[in-house]
């Protein structure tokens, strides 16, 4: 059986119409794999803190980032290896890898969707779940806004395609419970730089 093989419980497609597709697949990377990648990423990366406006006043990102261009030499493996096991699953062409360190339940990312300026057009953005399992909600824009609540763990993989970042947020609160850290590697096809982030349609 392939390093791959092990899908704990098959691809659940959570969205699949005319407001996009997002497809959750627990267990794509096998439990060790995974916590392997989390120790290493964990001491490995400098995180950096972030600073951002919330109604006119500066505020700390409630989360520790990273990003990797993917064809860097200086990519930690585990970076490689993660982006090997999802190109494994998802057919396309990632150019780079955000990292989200959650340091425990008090960290969080607001709901929001993905900057379409950050993404080539028609691309998905996949995201790798490691270290402890945290709740995200997906949530439809338009009301009556229907959500989704999921449990993200260790080794499963989120995929949101382009069109579901026009249709939902999503997000991951904050939570009473004390809870050990996550990291998130979001793989994306980002522009390149001075081309436009969208090809226009074709003339005539
Ligand atoms: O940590 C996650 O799973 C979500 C991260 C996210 O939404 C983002 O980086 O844009
Ligand atoms: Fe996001």
């Amino acid at each position: 059986m392939g390093q791959f093989s092990l899908f704990a419980a098959g691809p659940q497609v959570l969205i699949d119409d005319a407001s996009g597709r997002v497809v959750h697949t627990p267990g794509l990377v096998p439990a060790a794999t995974a916590q392997a990648w989390f120790a290493q990423l964990l001491e490995g990366i400098a995180w950096r803190g972030g600073r951002r406006l919330m109604y006119e006043r500066e505020v700390d990102v409630p989360r520790l980032r990273a990003h990797f261009d993917l064809d860097d030499p200086a990519l930690p493996a585990p970076l490689h290896e993660a982006l090997a096991a999802v190109r494994a699953a998802v057919d396309a062409p990632f150019t780079s890898v955000g990292l989200n360190l959650y340091r425990d339940e008090h960290d969080s990312v607001a709901p929001h969707n993905d900057k379409l300026e950050d993404l080539v057009r028609g691309q998905p953005i996949a995201l790798l779940s490691l270290g402890a399992t945290r709740e995200m909600v997906i949530r439809a824009k338009r009301p009556p806004r229907r959500a989704l609540h999921l449990d993200l763990e260790a080794g499963s993989l989120l995929l949101m395609d382009y069109a579901s970042q026009f249709h939902y947020d999503h997000g991951i609160p904050k939570q009473r419970a004390p809870m050990g850290p996550r990291i998130s590697l979001a793989f994306r096809v980002r522009p390149v730089a001075g081309r436009p982030a969208t090809t226009p349609p074709a003339a005539g």
